[in-house]
């Protein structure tokens, strides 16, 4: 009908998907959430946030860096002020940080200055800053990677020299290569800093040490002398990282007290002789442990966000056939498309399980810390270095793909898709670039391989190494297609495929005259092995994850095809390391592939459920292809007429610009 702007076929098929589901929704929101209790608790804190006028987020994408900057200020303050009159708990708190959704100064404030002191400060140097820190009468941000080095972090340049005489350090600056560059929070928010610098004392360099350095006055927040910050500018795309103040930072010989040393592992006397505590040197590396065990968590998040506006828009698409009457084809139903999100929203689900195991076991290491056992921490700084960087690597690839399966639409900011790509992008490269992390992981499966030799089984995630022997010689025995649907198959496959390609990597370098320039040399296969190694914890935690009890229909069955569906796209995708190492034949290989599509066709009805089931409210998604009722063709009608640039009718450019040519082509060609 001419002139009709409305179009009841979006709301209609997401209907329709909703009709066919074969479990129960809402007990899957509560499997999603982590219990009954968190689901009410996150239910109110987003629904708080989605209806706070402040916390508006749609014309983000066109605005600039400097007025993105202004409005997440105004938003952090609004924040901690309903923080403080609705006497949150900390998890509430961090809750409303979620759901407003954009990155800020605060999530450095609360992710890295606050935890930095709780790990590295002495108990008299918590209590004096932590307070001051949390009534946020001070705001702190991470300042430890400068323009020469951030991965090598032993590499700052920065440098804390201790003058004896005035019982105080003298942070500088030495070089252009030292100047701090790109902590969150530093370039217009923080007045103060936790800086990573080398401590010299006596002459002597003992590497770096953290600080706390004030860097603007609590006055009127100019900075201090002897101090240069500033902004380091515009970031890769709009809205995305773009709401944060990623910051530059000088020192010129500026002086602070010797207690403002963070003393937990090191300390230096008045008279600048340096003592060590006795707690590892890695401790120092706390705040990035904890970082890292947050970013894996989020990882579930932002893939779910994204694979629930490419899921509902698949189902709401619809493109050729059709014809005597019936609708077209919704895109949802090709094959192609669903290989490409299916597997994605059973990664969001195997994130989601892997990062609630990872949160026990980084409680569990803090409190071993708290009474100095130290033994679980190098498996906890691999498992959270490899899964921060196999989950986001993962993540940020798919968000892309999201974009990519929602076609054209996908392209416009209203799909919500770029912004969400945006703002995770940099998960790859911030808390340690991906591919160093891997290599630490690495270097964790190399030693846990050299107790083997010394007749030592390594334990926890790394305990199936104990079984090399075994791995490594027997292949896999699955003769027919429905073998692959077990557990102890799949994860056997993924431990033997692991433990090959860490035993040659190990086999290589026990050769090798210098261990150093030969892992260098090895390095990708090194890094393949890591990844391997984490993708054994991520299927394992999956399937340990389906031993316990699912509430409401259907909800264990549905998981358990979301685990085949992860575990063996993964095999698929990884089919050259499953064959070059000889465990699988290519015949095993074909029957995983025939499973894997037996396992879609089982996804189909429930993938709008599933989605469902995360539970995202549309403030959350910012996404008009990805809204809960479907309306999407109207709405990004309207959404069209709501761009600044057709709020003339003639743009502004016409007269200065596209009037005199046109005017002169006019008179040239006399017409
Ligand atoms: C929305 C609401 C919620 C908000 C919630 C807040 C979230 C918050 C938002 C954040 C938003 C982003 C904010 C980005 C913030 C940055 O990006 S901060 C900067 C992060 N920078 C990095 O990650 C640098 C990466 N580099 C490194 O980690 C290290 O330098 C490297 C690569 C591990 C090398 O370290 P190294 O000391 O030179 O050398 P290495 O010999 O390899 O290591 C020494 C020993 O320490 C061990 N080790 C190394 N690292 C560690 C570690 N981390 N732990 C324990 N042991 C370790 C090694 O295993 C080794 O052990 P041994 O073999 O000697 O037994
Ligand atoms: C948005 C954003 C926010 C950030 N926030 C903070 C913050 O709050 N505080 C803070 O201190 N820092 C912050 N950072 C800095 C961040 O932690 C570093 O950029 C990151 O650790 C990577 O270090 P780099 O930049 O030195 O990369 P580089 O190490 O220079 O990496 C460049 C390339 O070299 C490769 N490479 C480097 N070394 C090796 C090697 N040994 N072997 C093989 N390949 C190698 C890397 O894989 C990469 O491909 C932030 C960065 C970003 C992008």
């Amino acid at each position: 009908m001419a002139g009709d702007l409305t179009d009841p076929m979006g709301p209609n098929a997401l209907r329709e998907e909703r009709s066919k589901v074969e479990f129960d929704v809402e007990a899957m929101k509560v499997v999603w959430a982590g219990g009954v209790e968190e689901k009410n608790i996150q239910d109110r804190i987003k629904t708080l946030v989605a209806n706070d006028p402040v916390f508006d987020k749609k014309s983000r994408p066109g605005l600039d860096h400097k007025t993105l900057v202004k409005l997440s200020m105004k938003k952090a303050a609004h924040a901690f002020k309903l923080f403080q009159e609705q006497n949150m708990t900390e998890h509430e708190a961090t809750l409303v940080r979620y759901y407003v959704d954009e990155p800020g100064f605060a999530d450095l404030h609360w992710g890295m200055f606050i935890p930095a002191i709780k790990g590295q400060g002495t108990e008299e140097q918590q209590k004096k800053w932590l307070p001051l820190a949390q009534k946020m009468s001070i705001i702190g941000c991470y300042a430890q990677t400068e323009l020469g080095h951030g991965s090598n972090v032993q590499g700052l340049e920065t440098e804390a020299v201790f003058d004896p005489s005035a019982d105080e350090f003298v942070l500088h600056s030495p070089s252009l290569t030292s100047t701090k560059w790109w902590p969150g929070g530093l370039g217009k928010a923080s007045t103060h800093a936790v800086v990573y610098a080398r401590l010299i004392t006596d002459g002597k360099d003992y590497g770096v040490h953290a600080f706390i350095a004030q860097i603007r006055s609590l006055e009127d927040h100019h900075p201090l002398p002897g101090v240069t910050v500033g902004d380091i500018g515009v970031k890769f795309s709009n809205g995305g990282y773009n709401t944060m103040d990623n910051g530059l930072l000088r020192f010129d010989h500026v002086r602070i007290p010797r207690e403002n040393l963070l003393m937990r592992l090191a300390t230096v006397t008045k008279e600048g002789k340096y003592v060590k505590s006795g707690y590892p040197k890695q401790l120092g590396y706390g705040a990035m442990v904890s970082v890292r065990a947050h970013i894996i968590n989020d990882a579930s998040d932002f893939l779910s966000r994204a694979v629930t506006i490419a899921t509902r828009y698949s189902a709401v698409r619809r493109q050729f056939g059709g014809g005597d009457g019936k609708p077209e084809i919704q895109v949802i139903d090709y094959k192609s498309q669903q290989s490409r999100l299916f597997p994605i929203l059973a990664s969001s689900y195997a994130f989601r399980f892997v990062g609630e195991w990872m949160t026990t076991l980084y409680d569990d290491v803090m409190a071993r810390l708290q009474v100095n056992d130290f033994t679980t921490l190098p498996e906890v700084h691999a498992c959270t270095a490899g899964l921060k960087s196999i989950c986001t690597s993962y993540t940020a690839k798919s968000i892309e793909e999201c974009r990519i399966l929602c076609g054209g639409h996908g392209y416009l900011c209203s799909s919500g898709l770029p912004e969400l790509y945006g703002a995770y992008v940099p998960s790859c490269t911030y808390e340690g670039d991906n591919t160093i992390l891997l290599f630490q992981v690495a270097r964790y499966l190399i030693k846990s391989l050299s107790q083997v030799g010394g007749g030592k089984n390594p334990t926890g995630t790394a305990a199936y190494l104990g079984n090399i022997r075994r791995l490594a010689t027997e292949n896999c025995r699955v003769k027919q297609g429905a073998e692959w649907l077990n557990y102890q198959t799949v994860l056997e496959a993924f431990q033997a495929r692991a433990a090959r390609l860490s035993g040659a990597c190990a086999l290589k370098l026990n050769k090798a005259p210098d261990l150093e320039a030969a892992f260098e040399e090895y390095s990708t296969d090194m890094g393949e092995a890591a990844q391997a190694h984490c993708q054994v914890i991520i299927v394992d935690k999956f399937a340990e994850k389906m031993k316990s009890e699912f509430p409401g229909k259907g909800t264990k069955d549905i998981l358990e095809v979301l685990f085949f569906v992860y575990s063996l796209d993964l095999i698929t995708r990884h089919a050259a390391e499953f064959l070059s190492t000889g465990y699988l034949t290519s015949e095993q290989l074909a029957l995983a592939k025939d499973q894997l599509r037996a396992c879609f066709r089982k996804v189909r009805p429930n993938a709008v459920g599933l989605v469902d089931a995360f539970g995202h409210t549309d403030h959350y998604l910012g996404s008009i292809l990805g809204r809960y009722d479907g309306d999407v063709y109207p709405n990004l009608y309207k959404a069209a007429w709501e761009e600044p640039l057709n709020d003339t009718v003639v743009a502004e450019g016409y007269e200065p610009y596209l009037r005199p040519i046109l005017k002169h082509q006019l008179r040239q060609s006399k017409l």
